[in-house]
């Protein structure tokens, strides 16, 4: 049996890929595997018994990735199953700040007892009229699976995009519209580009980004867009910056007490990934990361742990161990299964960073005194066997 929890509310169709064999459970500390959106996990201590966290979503800055990684839990996240429902959001965003769509339906609700309102609409209007998108010059910042979609849909929308992201995958450069210039300095972009828009993971290195310094170098009337994470955004310096008339509007999906109710900010609740669509294909992905981490040791799409994939287990005994990315340890697992006269018919020893993965099949059993001098290894910080 497997025990799941999830700290947030997880659709049902990812719960629905767990077999009678997973039960969910009521707290964190009784669970193989945590299920998470949004929620923090920062302050939260971890049970022994946990093993895997998937984020169903993208952004994995709620959790601490190192702490995890020291306890051996393998923190997986849903790389690009929520990307068209923040792309679509993000079009909206941009046409929310052309016209004044919203100061218009306002307008509409607050005169609806006017029974010459069909008339009074032709007077009114032209306070809430604006800009169209095509012609005008988007920069991307970030092409990973939102920022690609994101500029390939400005160029169906007749705009001119810029695309900056000196990390690019191969996959992101192959799914790029041809049309979109590649800009080789982010400065390029700011100074450029009508609109802007930042899809880039908050880290320690791109936390506070867009500070004064950038907006300085931006075109006068620019608007800005962050679907991708508050922090990234300096809000104090945004705010000179909407009150001076150079950014014409800030469109967020991050509620924060400092923006909120800002003259120009248009502030949406974090709605970027709560589409059915969206909710569904992350905690599918989700639920189908634990299953083959949990059943068959297989990671993929983790972001702590090297991926890492033996197949499925069969007959085998599966012994996985995850350890600090330091010389000799394959030596002293080694040494260890060949003192148990234990034969190896598979293994596979995968690295990311500072952390290492090994998983071998033996095709005889395994003494729990071994498995006890396994652990006593140091740099060892998990081991487990699946029979
Ligand atoms: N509003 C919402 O509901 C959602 C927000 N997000 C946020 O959007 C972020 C991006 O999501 P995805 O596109 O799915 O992630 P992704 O990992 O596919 O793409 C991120 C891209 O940013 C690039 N990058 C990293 N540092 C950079 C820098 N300093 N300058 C330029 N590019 C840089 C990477 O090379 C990568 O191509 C997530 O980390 C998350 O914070 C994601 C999904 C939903
Ligand atoms: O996937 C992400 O990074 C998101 O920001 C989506 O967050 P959510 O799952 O809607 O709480």
């Amino acid at each position: 049996m497997y025990q799941y929890h999830c700290l947030n509310q997880i659709s049902d169709v990812g719960i629905q890929e767990f077999s009678e064999e997973y039960v969910p459970v009521s707290r964190v500390e009784d669970a193989d595997a945590v299920l998470v959106r949004s929620a923090s996990m920062h302050e939260m201590e971890f049970g022994g018994r946990l093993k895997a966290i998937a984020r169903a979503g993208a952004g994995v800055n709620n959790i601490p990735l190192e702490r995890c990684a020291e306890e051996g839990i393998v923190v997986f996240n849903t790389p690009g199953a929520n990307a068209n429902g923040v792309k679509e959001l993000v079009i909206a965003g941009m046409l929310l700040a052309s016209r004044d769509i919203i100061g218009g339906i306002n307008w509409v609700q607050e005169n609806e007892e006017d029974g010459n309102i069909a008339k009074d609409t032709e007077k009114a209007k032209k306070a809430f009229a604006g800009c169209e998108l095509d012609g005008k010059k988007l920069g991307v910042i970030g092409l990973g699976a939102i920022g690609v979609l994101v500029a390939n849909a400005a160029v169906s929308l007749g705009m001119d995009v810029y695309g900056y992201d000196p990390y690019v995958s191969v996959d992101s450069a192959w799914n790029l519209n041809r049309s979109i210039r590649h800009a080789k300095t982010v400065d390029e972009i700011y100074k450029e580009c009508d609109y802007i828009t930042i899809h880039v993971p908050a880290t320690e290195s791109t936390k506070g980004m867009i500070d004064g310094n950038a907006i300085g170098l931006m075109k006068k009337g620019v608007v800005l867009l962050n679907f991708a994470r508050d922090v990234l955004v300096v809000e104090e310096a945004v705010i000179d910056a909407l009150v001076a008339g150079k950014i014409k509007h800030y469109v967020t999906d991050f509620p924060t007490p400092v923006i909120t109710g800002v003259k120009g900010a248009i502030v949406i609740p974090h709605l970027g990934a709560s589409t059915e669509e969206s909710e569904d294909n992350c905690a599918r992905m989700a639920a189908k990361e634990i299953r083959s981490y949990l059943e068959h040791g297989n990671i993929r799409h983790s972001v702590n742990y090297p991926d890492s994939d033996m197949g499925f287990k069969g007959e085998n005994t599966r012994i996985l161990l995850l350890h600090h990315n330091i010389p000799n340890m394959l030596g002293q697992f080694t040494r260890i299964l060949a003192e148990d006269n234990i034969n190896i018919a598979d293994l596979s020893n995968k690295s990311k960073g500072g952390y290492a993965y090994t998983m071998i099949d033996i095709d005889s059993e395994i003494t729990q005194e071994a498995i006890e001098e396994l652990k006593a290894v140091k740099d060892v910080l998990k081991v487990r066997v699946i029979r």
